[in-house]
């Protein structure tokens, strides 16, 4: 389990900037599986399921982790696969909460 993944998120008001595409590239290693977009902004991963079923149980369980943590994600699903990815919406792009929640997602269960 990643340190990460112990942590919560903070609420984040705007006004802080976003992370550096180094300080994001530093997160990213306790982050398996996830990769960073060309502009640093956002973090993505994709996820393959068996079926539609897990599929769609799987982003659930996002969705709920999301709420508790009150951090919510992008996500396209169908068939056999979930794409998660995470960016924060007040100051346009990453912060320490999104990879808090990539962490947290790789720990569920289903994610393999
Ligand atoms: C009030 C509430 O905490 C905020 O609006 C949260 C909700 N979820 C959020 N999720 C993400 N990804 N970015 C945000 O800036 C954000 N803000």
């Amino acid at each position: 389990m990643s340190e990460l993944s112990k942590k919560n998120c903070v609420p984040c008001s705007g006004g802080v900037s976003s992370l550096s595409r180094e300080e994001a590239e530093a997160l990213l290693v306790q982050t398996k599986g996830w990769s960073l977009s060309d502009d640093a902004t956002r973090i993505e991963r994709h996820f393959k399921f068996p079926d539609f079923a897990t599929s769609l149980a799987f982003v659930d369980k996002v969705g709920a982790l999301a709420e508790a943590e009150q951090h919510h994600p992008d996500m396209t699903f169908g068939w056999g696969y979930a794409s998660v990815s995470f960016s924060t919406h007040k100051i346009k792009g990453l912060h320490e909460n999104d990879f808090i929640m990539a962490a947290r997602v790789n720990g569920l269960p289903d994610a393999t």
